[in-house]
């Protein structure tokens, strides 16, 4: 049966931007939703994806689904990284090109840009350099994935989208101790060191790399504030080879000041180290966010009431088992 609803696949409902989107979705827009766990459907399957595409009539996609990690995981694991979202980018994006799907929003990452990119990173600086060798195997599927946007729209008239979020942090992150980003990664470092009243905690690298980060839900915001824009307003503000928009917060802060930030959130007392064996990856990566910042949006959660409001989550999940990761 038909509602006459505009029918939204999220790929990638059960991660933390697939998650906030869902959530978001429901709360504000009256749509019918559409999803599908991994088990259910292995976007990596070229037949499964064309079947479901020709199965659910969908209008629009969200495509959050990927294979992520930190900096740990992509140097560790790279060829998982690349063979598995290029396989997802392009069945997702061309399955949903067969069945005629009106738009589709591709998320991307930050360290698509150059290692020694001009700061901050405005999206033509793309293939302007090379890039950061720690996540280059899963940089080169997101640049593929912008491509694959882009190239449907400019030989059949797609309506394809790409955002590029910096690094994120929020509830439902991978808290695992090795494989997860930055974020969680310390929290769970530092609130672990507090239960156990441990003297200090060590941080990888040498703590001066500089992150941007924003929260989870400024970034489902902006991704659904991108997809909703009109067809003239997004051409307007970007090119037929150059067609992604940078989702930034807008400063960045040394990993050395996010580790004393996180002690005095989690309100861990004992020192911070350093471990320079580890390393540090791009040296810097701030985006610039003018195009975003252009249409009037702007993020509302600031860093620190960000990773306290986190760390609350995270805590009842940890008492409970059940935080991921
Ligand atoms: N987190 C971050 O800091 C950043 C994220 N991004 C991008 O944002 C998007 C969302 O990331 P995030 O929410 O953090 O990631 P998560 O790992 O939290 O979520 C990714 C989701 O994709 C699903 N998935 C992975 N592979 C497949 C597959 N083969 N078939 C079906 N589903 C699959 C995962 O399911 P399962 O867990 O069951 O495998 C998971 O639910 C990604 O494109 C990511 O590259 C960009 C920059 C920074
Ligand atoms: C989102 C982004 O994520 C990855 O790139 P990254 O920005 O390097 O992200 P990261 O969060 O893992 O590290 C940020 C910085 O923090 C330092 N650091 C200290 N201590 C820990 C720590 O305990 N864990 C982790 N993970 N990092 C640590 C770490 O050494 C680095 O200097 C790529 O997958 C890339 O592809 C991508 O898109």
């Amino acid at each position: 049966m038909t509602t006459g609803k505009q029918r939204i696949f999220v790929a990638g409902h059960r991660g933390m931007v697939g998650g906030e989107i869902l959530r978001q979705l429901t709360a504000d827009h009256d749509v019918d939703l559409v999803t599908r766990t991994h088990a259910e459907l292995d976007l990596t399957s070229q037949s499964a994806v064309q079947d479901f595409f020709a199965e659910e009539k969908i209008d629009q996609v969200y495509l959050a689904a990927a294979k992520v990690g930190g900096i740990h995981a992509n140097n560790t694991y790279p060829a998982e990284f690349i063979y598995q979202n290029l396989m997802i980018e392009a069945n997702v994006i061309h399955a949903a090109h067969l069945t005629d799907v009106q738009r589709l929003l591709f998320l991307g990452s930050s360290c698509i840009y150059p290692r020694d990119a001009q700061q901050p990173m405005a999206e033509d600086a793309l293939l302007s350099g090379y890039l950061e060798a720690t996540n280059e195997p899963y940089a080169i599927a997101k640049i593929a994935g912008i491509k694959m946007c882009e190239s449907y729209a400019r030989q059949y008239g797609r309506d394809y989208r790409s955002v590029m979020p910096t690094n994120l942090y929020g509830p439902g992150d991978n808290y695992h101790p090795e494989n997860s980003h930055v974020i969680p990664a310390l929290l769970r470092r530092f609130h672990e060191a507090k239960l156990t009243d441990a003297p200090f905690v060590q941080i990888w690298g040498t703590g001066t790399p500089c992150r941007e980060f924003l929260h989870v839900s400024d970034m489902a915001r902006a991704s659904i504030y991108v997809m909703n824009l009109s067809p003239e307003i997004y051409q307007t503000h970007t090119s037929e080879m150059c067609s992604h928009i940078n989702v930034g917060y807008g400063s960045d802060i040394a990993i050395g000041d996010l580790a004393r930030l996180i002690a005095k959130v989690t309100g861990y007392q004992g020192d911070v180290t350093f471990d320079p064996t580890k390393p540090d990856g791009t040296p810097r990566k701030l985006m610039d966010s003018t195009r975003l910042r252009s249409f009037g949006w702007k993020p509302e959660i600031d860093l620190e009431a960000g990773l306290a409001s986190t760390y609350e989550i995270f805590r009842a999940e940890y008492d409970q088992g059940v935080a991921k990761g």
